[in-house]
């Protein structure tokens, strides 16, 4: 019998078709799992079937750990830089041709309002596989180094060779891609599990490596769960270095895995908790238009999201009443909770499980703890409205842990020494958020917050051409800009003596 290993995806009629693959990606082609077990594809707004798909197991990952080997060994190491800046230019035209595609992927399967939020993941994609379609001969150069007048050294940064990339549902499309062109501008094969809650975008894309001219192997995409792929691929003794985004809970875990086997170098981005401070002498408007940015968009589901917000006690009645207005302005379902209205900017969270989890740290808060939100009459859907706590103790659960969710706890504090104390009360360190008009304010606290992104007056406005990453428990190394293939290099010292 033949196997099918395409679909037709339909939306609404002003949009096009999609031909989805749903086949594991290996070697250039589609391909059934060697179990031919399924996973389904559920959309988070009518919590309907969009598709099924095959998912991996440990026999599927061997498959593809000696595809990426063998491609890295005989053929992706022998291009040149030039070659794969090319690969990348192409590529870069197929996600530009693809956008609506991509997008649509994105918003059934994640839950992004389409013209609000998938269309501008998609199009940072296309920015950073620009970006880094010259990366290959700028950012992957060694250095000379003077010893004496009978030596120099000079450094090779080399790629590892087969790379295991591990990622989220948050943003599908975005995450694999932050770490794909990353990976392949440095010169390394990759194997890619996306999150078996949001596979299609990424498994859709699979079509343009192929068209963009990547050789086969140099790709391979093998969706399936985190206890049996993710876990192959972080304990396999033949990759050389896994890249994971996701829970700080199973960022331990991958740690302990590439101890257990090869010592795999490991870049994980974690969790955060990230607090926007609000000093008495900012100016109201940028803050209310970061600040709800900053936690509601892509409803809460960012590891940056400003989730507390610390406010002056002068200003603070002033805040919270402005804030409510902005929100509720700002943040819409759809008509219909439809994530095709041009309005909508407001989606529901990816899954029932995540939805059940953020009711129930609302459910568990203590009695003097007032939530303040518009409750909403829909009968399907993982819809949860945007959500401000406030009463709340520095030392409770919804303060200190990743909620990932549309839900923001307000605190007011009365000098600067608490704001940064409170600030830095976290096991998290990934942002953290200043507004101010005091360039002394401003300084001081860019020195003394403990987080590996400072906004200024500003919130989640990412810049693909920066590193991003956390300190503590946030995670372990950084993403983007020259950081983002760097980390996929390993340098090799040369010694020259000068006879
Ligand atoms: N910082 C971030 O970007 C993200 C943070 N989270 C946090 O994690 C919480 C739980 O969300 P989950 O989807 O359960 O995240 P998760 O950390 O379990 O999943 C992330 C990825 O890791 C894989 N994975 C899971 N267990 C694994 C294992 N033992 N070995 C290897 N790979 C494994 C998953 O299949 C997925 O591809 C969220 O509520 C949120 O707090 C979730 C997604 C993204
Ligand atoms: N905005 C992409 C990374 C994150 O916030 O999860």
């Amino acid at each position: 019998m033949m196997t099918n290993l395409y679909t037709t995806i339909q939306t609404h009629s002003s949009l096009p078709d999609i031909h989805q693959p749903i086949g594991l990606f290996l070697d250039n082609d589609f391909v059934p799992s060697s179990n031919g077990n399924k996973y389904n594809s559920i959309n988070p707004s009518t919590e309907e079937i969009i598709t099924s798909f095959y998912v991996g197991n440990k026999n599927d990952v061997d498959r593809a750990v000696i595809s990426s080997r063998t491609c890295f060994n005989h053929i992706w190491s022998q291009t040149s830089p030039t070659e794969r800046n090319n690969l990348l230019r192409n590529l870069a035209s197929l996600i530009k041709r693809d956008r609506v595609q991509l997008a649509i992927l994105d918003c059934l399967d994640a839950g992004k309002p389409y013209h609000s939020n998938a269309l501008g993941d998609i199009d940072q994609v296309i920015e950073l596989t620009h970006f880094y379609s010259g990366a290959s001969d700028k950012f992957t150069v060694g250095s000379t180094v003077p010893i004496s007048k009978n030596k120099y050294c000079y450094t090779r940064e080399e790629p590892y060779g087969v790379v295991a990339l591990i990622i989220p549902w948050n943003y599908p499309f975005a995450m694999a891609c932050w770490k794909i062109q990353g990976a392949l501008a440095a010169g390394n094969t990759v194997i890619i599990k996306p999150s078996e809650l949001t596979s299609l975008s990424i498994l859709y894309a699979g079509q343009l490596f192929k068209e963009a001219g990547f050789p086969p192997g140099v790709i391979n995409i093998i969706p399936g769960e985190g206890h049996k792929v993710g876990i192959a691929l972080a304990n396999h003794m033949d990759v050389d270095k896994i890249s994971f985004t996701g829970s700080t809970r199973v960022g331990r875990l991958i740690m302990e895995y590439s101890g257990k086997s090869n010592l795999k170098d490991v870049t994980l981005e974690c969790g955060g908790k990230s607090a926007a401070v609000i000093f008495e002498d900012s100016d109201l408007d940028i803050v209310l238009e970061s600040v709800t940015k900053g936690i509601f968009h892509n409803s809460g589901q960012n590891c940056t999201a400003n989730s507390r917000i610390y406010v002056h006690e002068s200003i603070y009645e002033k805040f919270i009443d402005l804030f409510k207005c902005f929100t509720r302005k700002t943040y819409k379902f759809g008509s219909n909770f439809d994530l095709f209205d041009k309005h909508c900017t407001m989606g529901p969270v990816i899954s029932r499980i995540q939805y059940d989890k953020i009711n129930n740290f609302l459910n568990k808060k203590s009695k003097k703890v007032q939530i303040i939100t518009d409750p909403i009459n829909v009968e399907k859907g993982y819809f949860i409205p945007p959500t401000i706590v406030i009463d709340i103790e520095q030392t409770s659960d919804l303060m200190q842990q990743e909620i990932f969710g549309p839900v923001v706890c307000v605190y007011k504090f009365t000098s600067y020494e608490e704001a940064i104390k409170l600030t830095n009360n976290s096991e998290y360190g990934l942002a953290a958020m200043v507004f101010s008009n005091n360039i002394n304010t401003i300084n001081k606290f860019i020195k003394d917050v403990k987080t590996g992104t400072v906004w200024i007056n500003s919130s989640n406005d990412e810049e693909i051409s920066v590193p991003f990453g956390g300190y503590k428990m946030s995670g372990i190394g950084r993403e983007l800009g020259e950081a983002g293939v760097k980390s996929f290099l390993q340098t090799k010292t040369v010694h020259v003596p000068i006879h």
